[in-house]
């Protein structure tokens, strides 16, 4: 049987604020190609594991692989070099640029027909194309969601790693998100890890979900079915 490569794997790491152990132990993994979230209460650790994954807050022990490679304690610039996206929950589209500005700073070549550049961008999200030359800072919410996911894709990466992209949004602007997450990264074959405490957006957009309890341990893995068959266990880790 063919072996899946894991892009990403992540071996019992333990992450620190200062004093406070915040990631105590925690084992996942994300195969090329699969959609997989987080899903956990408000303060579990999972802003924080994505920043260890990033390089923003280190871990203090355990071992991060991306692409086979240990990246535990490289610089987010070399970590995103291979070609990992990510999209905070602030979206942090920098204030004074322009939307194409914001979208042409973050462009990375790549390879074949389907490459995202900056008129693929403009043909998909016509909401960008028709404020390309507005301060991306003065975006609504919704839009400068799209316009983090835009800058996402237009690096042409292998994984996007996403905080949260509904927060803070309407139901409906939630939809949307969900629709552009849901046709531009997954069903494209990008690989996605995506942390929300939404949970029902979690299942529309993952197949493969890590429940994190609040000492950012993961204490199940189950698929998107599995979930759905047993409501109950959504219930215990996210109170809803
Ligand atoms: N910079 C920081 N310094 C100290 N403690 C922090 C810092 N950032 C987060 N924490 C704490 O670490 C824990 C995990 O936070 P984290 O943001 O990772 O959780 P989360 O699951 O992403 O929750 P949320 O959905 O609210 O963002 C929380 O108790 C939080 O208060």
């Amino acid at each position: 049987m063919e072996k899946r490569h894991k892009i990403l794997e992540i071996e019992n790491m333990q992450t620190y604020y200062g004093d406070s152990h915040v990631i105590q132990g925690l084992s996942m993994h994300v195969y090329e190609q699969e959609a997989v979230s987080i899903i956990g209460r408000n303060g579990a650790g999972k802003t924080t594991t994505l920043r260890s994954i990033m390089g923003l807050t280190p871990p203090r022990s355990g071992n991060i692989f991306i692409d086979g490679r240990q990246t535990t304690r490289w610089q987010p610039h070399k970590i995103s070099r291979l070609g990992v996206a990510y999209v905070p929950a602030e979206r942090h589209i920098f204030p004074g640029l322009s939307v194409e500005e914001n979208l042409r700073l973050a462009a990375r070549p790549g390879s074949g027909e389907d490459a995202w550049t900056f008129e693929k961008v403009c043909e998909h999200f016509p909401v960008l194309a028709d404020r390309s030359h507005q301060d991306g800072a003065t975006l609504s919410g919704g839009q400068q969601q799209t316009l983090a996911i835009g800058r996402a894709l237009i690096s042409n990466p292998r994984i996007i790693i996403m905080d949260e992209p509904s927060q803070g949004l309407s139901p409906i602007l939630v939809q949307t998100i969900t629709d552009v997450v849901l046709k531009f990264c997954v069903q494209s074959g990008i690989t996605l890890l995506i942390v929300e405490q939404n949970y029902q957006m979690a299942l529309k957009v993952a197949s493969r979900h890590y429940l994190m309890d609040t000492r950012g341990e993961i204490v199940n893995n189950m698929t998107t079915r599995q979930l759905e068959d047993n409501p109950e266990i959504i219930q215990a880790h996210l109170s809803v």
